[in-house]
């Protein structure tokens, strides 16, 4: 049930407090989920509250943070709900060690319930996405609060920011660590800081730190900055006319959400903005998802440019200290933007308007751990939860998403240039450069130009194989080829990260006569520096980019006047460089031999989207596409910038062969270290499903990965799927509670990308 809906006046006058459900003052039992791993306490446990209740009791609600005795053990606790009685006496149930200072929005506890539901994982773990940065350090020392905490005052805080204030080494040490949140007597004593009764009462006269009892623990740091609302860009006409729809809908009480499908260049940043400020004013607030930060970086900037402070960033390359210290600011509402990679769906915001999933279409937004939640589908459940408008743009997007969601379209670039001639041409060896694309880098050569080169495969060489017996060197702990990485001089598993120094053997018949097979970006690199010197080249990929990240590589080439930059498709990513004339994508139908049946969809976004990088600014461009099959549906569509054209053929291929969006998938994986194992799991997993009324298809064998034999199931349901997952629960769950499936392990893997 939706407790955070209600309309939107009422919205605008509640963002004084993070919207706790009150309790009602008869309730003395929280019921929590402990935050343990394991998937044995998979359920919520009572707790007597009775301490917490009276004075201010309306601090502790749904999404109250709660340090717990657990056993043997304290365990970071999320309040689900309040209650008047327990199934179990009084007696037996404990109390809670604290309440922490810090809460989660009741409608992310909800919307955390729902995702492991749909995610088949365990509440602990969807609650762990939804927690405060380095939360369960502070918690531990927080863990032996009992009646009151210690919190520092403004006062306090000013002091220790000050220099010549009148404090000693010890009192600043403590007020320091009072400082990253309030601290029970005993934890600071537990933490070594141990303070005479006699020096905590100097400083709270002195007004430096007052005593807070528990339950009664607010939030600071409350007030709105709405920030600078820069207005540069006049959007053009087709821009306006999207924005008109999306305000409409920003008006509507349960907004259907909207597929914002714009060329490469069309501007969707520039309406995205005007989406999130026009939500702003409405006294609400955003999130912005982006498949990766580290390459959006523009993105991130235009952003942070137009609204300032108002702009929390959420991601993990960020130092946890900094990452709290978003997190607080998006609690306490002073900032109401937020942008990140999919983990910030979890982002603590009230009143939320509107949601966007920048360029849809990636990947990244499957996580593909332990909860292999897929952003986009929470996106969706997370804006009808709160009344917000989901907005999801690409220049290509998923075919589902043109069938799930009504579109507003964008089709010239906003600068006024021209989406770039697509010439596909024949090239058998994949990772050489054909004629035409040596003759069109000579150009950019002699005209000092800008090119993008995209080759999806990394290292030197894809394989080493044997000349006498025509072996592949394989991955010992993988049934895959090792990749020649040359300036590391190491054969790597691309898979589990295992690497070997090559002994120049060949290791099943020992002749040592050994050959190198196609290329990667690191030997193109050297091609393309030969063919385009003095032009410097900048590589980006996983390797370049390792250490300093991908943003280093993509500046340079943006500041040089001249050059190529190549790559995976870390370089067709939304971009936004000016003068690039000319894109190369080698071996582009490389994916298409993959049995997934998104590779055409994939080879289509891929060559779209690095056209999409040409031509901007500047009335030349021109792009190259070697594949061993020029006339995969995928380069045809995408030759001609049909992107309509390629959703409606590849539809009907959908619909034949029952694919999304026809039908959801599930997937079972199976995976075990003894061979032949994991294929019986699955044979048993199958026919426990089929005496459920659920069909699987398989199992399908996978190739080994990181020791493991794995074998695949395939559950087709017709949306909803919410049915069949149900009975999938279930199977599983009374196969582990049988341990039926002997050493097997299974994963299940819903909305598989
Ligand atoms: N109304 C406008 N007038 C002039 N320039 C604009 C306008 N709107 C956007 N632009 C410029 O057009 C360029 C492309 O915009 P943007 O990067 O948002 O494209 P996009 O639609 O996100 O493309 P992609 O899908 O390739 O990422 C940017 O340099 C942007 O500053
Ligand atoms: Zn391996």
């Amino acid at each position: 049930m939706d407790r955070e809906a209600g309309t939107v006046g009422e919205r605008a006058n509640n963002r004084e407090r993070p919207a706790p459900v009150t309790a009602p003052a008869e309730a003395v039992i929280a019921r929590v989920y402990p935050l343990l791993s394991t998937r044995a306490v998979d359920r919520p446990f009572d707790y007597l509250v009775d301490t917490f209740v009276g004075g201010d009791a309306g601090e502790l609600g749904r999404g109250s943070l709660l340090v717990v005795p657990f056993g043997r053990e304290r365990a970071i606790g999320v309040v689900v709900e309040l209650l008047r009685e327990s199934e179990l006496p009084r007696s037996r149930l404990r109390r809670p060690l604290a309440l922490l200072a810090e809460s989660l929005p009741s409608s992310l506890v909800e919307l955390c319930l729902w995702l492991a539901e749909r995610y088949c994982t365990t509440p602990a773990r969807a609650f762990a996405l939804a927690l405060p940065p380095g939360l369960t350090a502070r918690a531990r020392r927080q863990g032996t609060a009992r009646r009151a905490l210690l919190e520092l005052t403004e006062a306090g805080r000013q002091a220790l920011g000050a220099a010549n204030q009148r404090l000693g080494a010890r009192q600043r040490e403590l007020l320091a660590a009072l400082a990253d949140g309030p601290l029970a007597t005993e934890a600071l004593a537990e933490a070594g800081l141990a303070a005479t009764r006699e020096s905590l009462r100097r400083l709270e006269r002195r007004g430096l730190v007052r005593r807070r009892p528990v339950g009664t623990v607010a939030l600071r740091g409350r007030g709105i900055a709405v920030g600078r609302l820069l207005r540069d860009a006049v959007p053009t006409a087709a821009q306006r006319k999207a924005l008109e729809v999306i305000e409409a809908r920003l008006s509507e009480p349960q907004p259907a959400p909207l597929l914002l499908h714009g060329v490469t260049g069309s501007g969707k940043t520039e309406v995205y903005l005007r989406a999130a400020e026009s939500c702003l004013e409405q006294g609400r607030s955003v999130i912005v998802l982006v498949p990766e930060i580290a390459l959006a970086p523009q993105t991130v900037a235009r952003f942070e440019a137009r609204f300032g402070d108002a702009v929390a960033v959420l991601h993990s390359g960020l130092e946890q200290a900094v990452r709290r210290g978003e997190w607080q600011r998006l609690r306490s509402g002073a900032a109401r933007v937020c942008v990140g990679a999919r983990s910030a769906l979890f982002a603590p915001c009230e009143q939320l308007g509107l949601v966007i999933v920048d360029e849809e279409h990636d990947d990244a937004y499957k996580q593909q751990q332990d909860p292999r939640y897929d952003a986009r589908r929470v996106a969706e459940e997370l804006a009808r939860r709160a009344g917000a408008l989901l907005l999801a743009g690409s220049a290509t997007p998923r075919v589902e998403s043109f069938a799930r969601w009504q579109r507003v379209a964008l089709q010239e670039r906003a600068d006024g240039s021209r989406l770039p001639p697509v010439e596909v041409v024949r090239s058998e060896a994949h990772g050489r450069l054909a004629q035409a694309a040596i003759d069109a880098l000579e150009e950019v050569r002699t005209r000092r130009a800008k090119a993008i080169v995209l080759l999806n495969r990394r290292g030197y060489a894809p394989y080493a194989a044997c000349r006498s017996c025509g072996r592949a060197l394989g991955c010992p702990n993988c049934d895959v080829a090792l990749v020649w990485h040359r300036a590391v001089r190491l054969l790597r598993c691309h898979h589990c990260g295992y690497a070997e120094r090559p002994t120049g053997r060949c290791p099943s018949c020992g002749s040592v006569s050994l050959v190198l097979g196609g290329a990667g970006t690191e030997q193109l690199e050297q091609a393309l520096a030969a063919l385009v010197d003095p032009l410097p080249v900048f590589r980006l990929d996983a390797d370049t980019s390792a250490a300093t990240g991908p943003a280093r590589v993509l500046a340079a080439f943006e500041r040089a006047e001249a050059g190529v930059l190549l790559g995976t498709q870390m370089v067709a990513k939304g971009h936004d460089f000016a003068g690039v004339e000319l894109g190369l994508v080698v071996a582009a139908d490389a994916a298409l031999a993959l049995p997934d049946h998104r590779a055409q969809e994939r080879v289509f976004q891929l060559v779209t989207q690095l056209a999409g990088r040409v031509g901007r600014g500047s009335q030349r461009g021109r792009v190259i596409v070697q594949a061993s099959d020029p006339q995969a549906r995928a380069l045809r569509y995408a030759a001609r910038h049909d992107a309509d054209g390629f959703v409606s053929e590849e539809l009907e291929w959908r619909r034949a062969l029952g694919y999304p969006p026809f039908v959801e998938l599930i997937e079972i994986e199976l995976g075990s270290a003894t061979a032949g194992a994991e294929l019986a799991a699955a044979e048993r997993v199958r026919s426990e499903l089929a005496q459920a009324g659920v069909a699987a298809l398989g199992p399908a064998p996978l190739f080994r990965r990181a020791g493991k034999f794995r074998a695949r199931l395939v559950v087709k349901a017709e949306p909803p799927a919410e049915h069949k997952l149900q009975a999938i629960r279930e199977v599983v769950a009374e196969l582990a509670r049988a341990r039926a499936l002997g050493e097997a392990t299974l994963v299940v893997d819903v909305d598989p990308c």
